[in-house]
């Protein structure tokens, strides 16, 4: 990957999964000169201080919501992935301004300070959560989005900071999601807890999002979104799969849809896909035209309403022994299986 050779990459949220796994695959890569890791908490820095013990690696404590502390992290940065965020629904949707202060304002926070530096590349990480929203984490993040599109139209002449975006669903087996709990209740002999049999979620193994924020990385223009097309599966189908891996027959209590949740996710929206481009394992969504306003109520697109919008329901559908395959690439399985 020529175009990081020699490059300084800061990533915020840098010690989640996401963060821990892309630091490693770069790492691995061998291109890069620094990876920044930029959060909150030092419990988390000193365990990936301690687990990488790499010379590349620096560590730099701060919140995306300090506008003065990430404009200091962000001198002499390259390139950046913005993972830090509120992800989860029921704390945005008690503490709604919270997730503003983190997702919406924390993201210009990190643009202004990328544009002051003349930062390369900035990849912002959103959800499928972000379109269509039904909840706070996803109008959150659909604001976090608009931000990124208006600030790349607005750019003045000159500007050298490319700001784009990626979005994808459910990663499979991430820290509080649906694939460990199942597995926990299965081990702990209980009744698997299930909201909605018929309820979909794209399922999407943590690699292939890190290939798709590697791809925005490298193609990435400025305002565009990029969006896998990821294969999807009903929510008792997924259940039915863990128990299959593991060989159980727990009981399966149905719960029922929670507070906040959607019957099925949509990735991209008809609105989206009639101006996208098609790259095979990925669509590109540029941003609607520049930023004049009267371009925007005068000009129309007469191919929407042609086209319908990719969701869960509608996208290819993993069946049950699909799943069991799917699952059985994931790291965190392997080990619980005992298989390598
Ligand atoms: O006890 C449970 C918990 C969840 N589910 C269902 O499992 C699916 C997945 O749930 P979960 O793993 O909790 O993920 P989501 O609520 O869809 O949200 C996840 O996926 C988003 C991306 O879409 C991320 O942004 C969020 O942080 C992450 O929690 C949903 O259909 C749930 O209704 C159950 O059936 N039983």
């Amino acid at each position: 990957m020529d175009s990081l050779k020699g490059k300084t990459i800061l990533i915020t949220g840098g010690t989640g999964s996401f963060g821990k796994t892309v630091t490693r695959r770069l790492l691995e890569e061998g291109q890069v000169a620094r990876i920044v890791i930029y959060s909150r908490d030092e419990k988390k820095q000193h365990d990936m201080r301690l687990d990488f013990k790499h010379p590349k690696l620096q560590f730099e404590i701060g919140d995306v919501r300090d506008p003065d502390r990430i404009m200091r992290a962000m001198a002499g940065v390259d390139m950046v992935f913005h993972a830090a965020a509120m992800k989860q629904v029921p704390a945005c949707e008690f503490f709604p301004m919270e997730a503003v202060k983190t997702n919406v304002i924390g993201t210009n926070n990190v643009i202004d300070a990328a544009i002051f530096h003349a930062v390369e590349k900035v990849v912002v990480l959103s959800t499928d959560k972000a379109a269509y929203p039904v909840n706070a984490m996803g109008c959150s993040k659909m604001m976090m989005e608009k931000l990124m599109i208006a600030r790349a139209q607005a750019s003045a002449p000159g500007q050298r900071t490319v700001l784009c975006g990626v979005r994808y669903g459910n990663v499979l087996y991430s820290r509080g999601s649906v694939v460990p709990l199942f597995v926990d209740q299965i081990r702990r002999g209980e009744a698997l807890t299930l909201t909605n049999p018929d309820m979909t979620r794209f399922l999407m193994p943590l690699a292939d999002a890190i290939d798709l924020v590697l791809h925005a990385l490298r193609h990435g223009k400025s305002g565009d979104l990029s969006i896998h097309k990821a294969k999807a599966a009903t929510i008792g189908d997924l259940a039915r799969a863990c128990l299959k891996l593991f060989s159980a027959n727990n009981e399966i209590k149905i719960i029922g849809v929670r507070a906040g949740e959607k019957l099925h996710e949509t990735l991209a929206t008809a609105e989206e896909l009639s101006r996208s481009e098609d790259l095979s394992a990925y669509w590109r969504i540029p941003c609607e035209r520049g930023h004049e306003f009267d371009k925007y109520y005068v000009e129309g697109r007469p191919e929407v309403g042609a086209i319908d919008a990719f969701t869960s329901d509608n996208a290819e559908r993993l069946n049950v022994s699909s799943i069991v395959e799917l699952l059985k690439t994931l790291p965190e399985i392997q080990q619980e299986l005992g298989i390598h």
